[in-house]
C-alpha cells in the first residue's frame, strides 16, 4: 500500500515558537519538499498575515507537483484568506473535544457541527479540496467525531484527518482508533501527531496500521511544543520496518532536513534518528570492527539511502580496528610499533575527556611518525579595523601553498571576529562550499591577557570537522581554527 506524505512544515512547523520564515524562504523549503516527493504541502494559515499569503502565493505559482493547502479554522474569512492565496486545499480544522468547544469556541457540539458544516460547504461552493480535520480529536467522544466527519463528507469533505493535538495517543489506542474510524468512514483517512511523550513516530505508523492512508510530518519533527511527527522517521519507519510505499525520495532526506534546519535557525541534534550527524556515527571500538567486516552489524540500513553519510569518530572507546581504519582513510601508512603508539595516546586524549577531532589524530600521527602535512591554503595577511563608530571590517590575503595565486578579500560583521571569518569564508567560496556550523570560546587561564581556546565545527557536505585552536588574540584564535577546519575539508 502507498501511503500519502502531507508536509506540514511550513504549517504547523514554522508554528515552532520563534522560528518565522520569510516568503522566499518558505518557496525555498516548499521546492525542496516537491523534489524530495511529499503528496501535500501545507504552505501555512492563509489568515495569519500579509507575509503569509505572500509567501503562500509564491509556491502556488510555482505549479509544483504537490498538492498546496492551506491551514483554515472553519471560518469564511479564513477560506477567503485560503482562495486569494489560489491554493488547492484547504486544512479545514474544528475542534471536537469537550474541553476545546466549552473552554475555547464556547460553543455546544450542535453549534461546533454547525460550524464545521457550514465551513465545509462554503469551501466547497468554491472548488476547493477539503479535508476536515478534527482538533484534539483523541481527547473527544468517538461517536461525536464520526458523527461529525460523515455530516462533513455528506457536505463533500473528500478527506478526513484525526489530530492527536496534545501528543496523548499511544501505539495500541492508535491501532484501536483507526480501525473504527475506517470501518465507519468511507474517505481517506489522515493522521496528525504530535510529540508530547515522544509517541508521534509511533502513533503514526500505528494510525497507518489501523486504517489511515495519509499521514501529517514534518521535517525533523519541528512544530508546536516538543513538535509532530518526524518526515524522515515515519517514512522510513514504515518502508523499511513495515513494507509501505510512499513517493518520498529518500536519498533527498538529509539534504532537505539541512535546509530547514538552516532556514528555522533549528540544529538538529546529534542523536536524531536518520538524519541526526551521529546517526550513522560510530566509536565504540567492538562496533567499528564489527562494521568494517560488515555494515549490517550495526547500521539497520545504509547512510546513502537517506543521503547521510557514515563517520567513524575516534575517541576512549576506540580500538585498533578503528585507527587503522581512520588511517588507512588518510592514506597514512605506518608501522605496527606506531600503531599502538597512537593507539596508546588515542586512549589518554580520551580518558582527558576529549573528543579527538580528525585535527587532533593528525597532530598526533606527525608527532609520532615524525612527518608534517602540508597546509593547502596558508594565511598570509589578515587585518581588523574595529571600534564604537566604526562597522568591524577585515580583509585577508591567503595563499595556495607552492603556488603564486592569492585570494584576498574583505568583509564586515558584527565585531571583529565576525568580520574576520566572514573575510575569510569570502576568500575561499569560490575553492569550496564551506560552512560554520558552530563556534564557541573557552578562556584557558584568567585576565584579559589569557590565552582563548576557539572550537569551530565546519561542514563542506556531509564531512564534518571539529577544530581547536589556542591564542592569546581570540581573532588569530579564530581564524587559524577556521583555516585549520578549511584545510581539512578541501
Ligand atoms: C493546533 C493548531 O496548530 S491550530 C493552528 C494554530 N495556528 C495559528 O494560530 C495560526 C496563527 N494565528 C493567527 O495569526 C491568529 O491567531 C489569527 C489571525 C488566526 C486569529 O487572530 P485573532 O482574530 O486575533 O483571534 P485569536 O487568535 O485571539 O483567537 C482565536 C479565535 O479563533 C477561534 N477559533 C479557534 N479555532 C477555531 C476553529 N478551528 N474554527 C473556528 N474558530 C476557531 C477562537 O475561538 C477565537 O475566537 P474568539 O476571538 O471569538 O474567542
Ligand atoms: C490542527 C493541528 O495542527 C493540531 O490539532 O495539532
Amino acid at each position: 500500500m502507498k501511503v500519502r506524505i502531507f508536509d506540514t512544515t511550513l504549517r504547523d512547523g514554522e508554528q515552532t515558537p520563534g522560528v518565522s520564515l520569510t516568503s522566499n524562504e518558505k518557496l525555498e523549503i516548499a521546492i525542496k519538499l516537491d523534489e524530495l516527493g511529499v503528496d501535500v504541502i501545507e504552505a501555512g494559515s492563509a489568515i495569519t498575515s500579509k507575509g503569509e499569503r505572500e509567501g503562500i502565493k509564491l509556491i502556488t505559482r510555482e505549479n509544483l507537483n504537490a498538492e498546496i493547502c492551506s491551514f483554515v479554522r472553519a471560518l469564511p474569512v479564513d477560506i477567503d484568506a485560503a482562495l486569494e492565496c489560489d491554493v488547492d486545499s484547504v486544512h479545514l480544522v474544528i475542534p471536537t473535544s469537550d474541553i476545546h468547544m466549552k473552554y475555547k469556541l464556547k460553543k455546544t457540539p450542535q453549534e461546533t457541527m454547525e460550524c464545521a458544516i457550514n465551513a465545509v460547504e462554503y469551501a466547497k461552493d468554491h472548488g476547493l479540496i477539503v479535508e476536515l480535520s478534527a482538533e484534539d480529536a483523541t481527547r473527544s467522544d468517538v461517536n461525536f467525531l464520526i458523527g461529525l466527519f460523515n455530516k462533513g463528507i455528506e457536505s463533500g469533505a473528500n478527506r478526513v484527518c484525526v489530530c492527536d493535538t496534545v501528543g496523548v495517543l499511544t501505539p495500541e489506542k492508535s491501532i484501536e482508533l483507526f480501525k473504527t474510524l475506517s470501518e465507519n468512514i468511507k474517505v481517506p483517512i489522515s493522521v496528525h501527531c504530535h510529540n508530547d511523550f515522544g509517541m508521534a513516530t509511533a502513533n503514526t505508523v500505528c494510525a497507518i496500521r489501523g486504517g489511515a492512508v495519509q499521514c501529517h510530518v514534518t521535517v525533523n519533527g519541528v512544530g508546536e511544543r516538543a513538535g509532530n511527527a518526524s518526515l524522515e522517521e515515519v517514512v522510513m519507519a514504515l518502508q523499511v520496518l513495515y513494507g509501505y510505499e510512499t513517493n518520498i525520495k529518500t536519498e533527498k532526506l538529509y539534504e532537505t532536513s539541512r535546509i530547514v534546519s538552516r532556514l528555522m535557525k533549528l540544529p538538529v541534534p546529534p542523536n536524531k534518528a536518520i538524519v541526526g550527524d551521529n546517526a550513522f556515527a560510530h566509536e565504540a571500538g567492538i562496533h567499528v570492527d564489527g562494521l568494517i567486516k560488515n555494515t549490517q552489524t550495526y547500521e539497520p540500513i545504509q547512510p546513502e539511502l537517506v543521503g547521510n553519510k557514515r563517520r567513524i569518530i575516534l575517541g576512549k572507546h576506540s580500538g585498533r580496528a578503528a585507527l587503522k581504519y581512520k588511517l588507512d582513510l588518510m592514506g597514512i601508512e605506518i608501522t605496527d610499533k606506531q600503531l599502538n603508539e597512537i593507539y596508546e595516546r588515542v586512549k589518554h586524549f580520551g580518558d582527558l575527556g576529549k573528543y579527538i577531532s580528525d585535527v587532533d589524530l593528525k597532530a598526533i600521527i606527525s608527532e609520532v611518525t615524525g612527518s608534517h602535512a602540508e597546509e593547502k591554503i596558508k594565511l598570509d595577511e589578515l587585518t581588523v579595523v574595529s571600534g564604537n563608530k566604526i562597522t568591524p571590517i577585515a580583509s585577508v590575503k591567503l595563499h595556495f601553498a607552492g603556488e603564486d595565486r592569492h585570494l584576498i578579500e574583505t568583509s564586515y560583521g558584527v565585531g571583529p571576529v565576525d568580520a574576520a571569518i566572514n573575510a575569510v569564508k569570502r576568500a575561499i567560496s569560490g575553492v569550496a562550499d564551506v560552512r560554520l556550523e558552530e563556534y564557541r570560546v573557552e578562556a584557558m587561564s584568567g585576565g584579559t591577557d589569557a590565552l582563548i581556546e576557539v572550537v569551530v565545527k565546519l561542514r563542506r557536505g556531509c564531512e564534518v570537522v571539529e577544530v581547536r585552536k589556542s591564542h592569546g588574540d581570540i581573532i588569530m584564535a579564530s581564524v587559524l581554527a577556521v583555516m585549520e577546519g578549511i584545510n581539512m575539508l578541501l
